[in-house]
């Protein structure tokens, strides 16, 4: 991505430049899941057209009939059935989506006999190969693979976009926050600030995202404050008591990850600002569960660990040569925020990024 970024620069003679970045980071992201997840090139970002980067943008459709077809099928999934340009945008995202994924088992599927011999990185890969040992019971059919390549394109590459994209603007927002994050990175990774070493594979391979202490703080302290999921539901299985509440079995429960997220019942009368050093000093009232960004306990998010280190490795990436102000001809973002799966800003995020000195 920040080679692109460069070439663009480069385009204009100029070492700033106004990029939305969301759009680079979920096409950053998509490539990554890809690769890591999937072990096929989906290369979304020399391709901004990519035909499941489309798929994901008709997904995201924020204008008014998606707006209203969307909130209506959340009640009456009949709605779905109407005739109408947004079901039709979202049949076709579908039908891209899954048609890329069965190609992708079907790939996996036909190097088999190889797989043995390859050594699979990516978890599909793992999965088939498994698949060629498993029992009868543990064997998984093309359907259910194809299942779980969807699941993992869907959950796994606009979240940590979205996530990615909200810390790059309150960085901007907060520079001083932004400064000593950068010289954590220079202070571990100093080969990241030099052109001749950055892309050093030996030196990247050794560095280690989980080693920086402030590192951490910021980005769990921008998943607390914009939780890209920002509600999930639940229904309870049988009858029980929540906070003094008595709750019939079946109940649909709306767990409001974004209000719990900033209750200054747990986090204290800071709650809400953006602080990645309240990490160091959590008030007595705080707990595990205060924290719903990934949910918790068994059904919470299984590539928890994925999205951050991902995240990590993204703004080491880009801290080390670039720095990001707020773009003067935008509304702040924050005060756009819609709700579509996501949490995200209405019209992207655009930054003023610079190359560094
Ligand atoms: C910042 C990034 C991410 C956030 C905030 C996030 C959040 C969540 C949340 C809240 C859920 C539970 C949804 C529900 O049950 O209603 C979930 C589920 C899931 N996530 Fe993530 N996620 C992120 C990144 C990822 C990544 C990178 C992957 C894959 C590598 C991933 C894979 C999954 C899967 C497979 C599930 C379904 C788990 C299940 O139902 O048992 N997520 N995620």
């Amino acid at each position: 991505m920040s080679n692109l970024w460069n070439i663009e620069m480069n385009k204009q003679n100029s070492n700033t430049k106004c990029f939305e970045v969301l759009d680079w980071l979920n096409r950053t992201t998509l490539d990554i899941i890809g690769r890591a997840g999937l072990g096929t090139d989906i290369d979304s970002l020399t391709n901004p057209e990519a035909p499941l980067r489309d798929a994901y943008r008709r997904c995201f459709e924020f204008d008014i009939q998606a707006r209203v077809i969307n909130g209506l099928a959340a009640f009456t999934p009949l709605v779905r059935l109407l005739p109408v340009r947004a079901n039709r945008d979202m049949a076709k995202a579908r039908s891209i989506i899954l048609d890329h994924a069965t190609r992708i088992i079907y790939n996996k599927a036909s190097t088999e006999e190889e797989s043995s011999k390859v050594h699979h990185k990516d978890i599909i890969g793992l999965i088939v190969k498994n698949n060629l040992t498993a029992s009868k019971e543990d064997f998984l059919t093309v359907e259910t693979m194809r299942d779980q390549v969807m699941t993992f394109l869907g959950a796994g590459h606009d979240t940590t976009a979205t996530t990615a994209a909200w810390t790059l603007l309150l960085l901007a927002k907060n520079p001083e926050i932004q400064g000593r994050l950068r010289n954590e990175i220079r202070s571990h990774m100093p080969f990241l600030f030099d052109a001749d070493t950055r892309e050093d594979v030996s030196k990247v391979n050794h560095a280690d995202v989980d080693l920086l202490p402030y590192l951490e703080d910021v980005c769990k302290e921008s998943l607390r404050y914009i939780p890209s999921i920002p509600m999930t539901v639940r229904k309870t299985i049988e009858d029980d008591t929540l906070g003094g509440y008595f709750v019939p079995g079946g109940t649909t429960i709306y767990l409001m990850a974004n209000c719990i997220n900033r209750l200054p019942t747990y986090w204290g009368d800071t709650a809400n600002t953006f602080d990645p050093t309240r990490w160091k000093n959590l008030p007595d009232t705080y707990t595990t569960n205060a924290f719903m960004t990934f949910l918790q306990g068994p059904r919470g998010c299984v590539g928890r660990k994925f999205a951050e280190v991902e995240m990590k490795t993204i703004l080491c990436a880009l801290l080390s040569k670039y720095t990001f102000e707020l773009d003067a001809n935008v509304q702040d973002p924050e005060e756009l925020k819609m709700w579509r799966l996501v949490l995200r800003p209405r019209d992207g995020v655009s930054l003023k990024v610079s190359l560094l000195n």
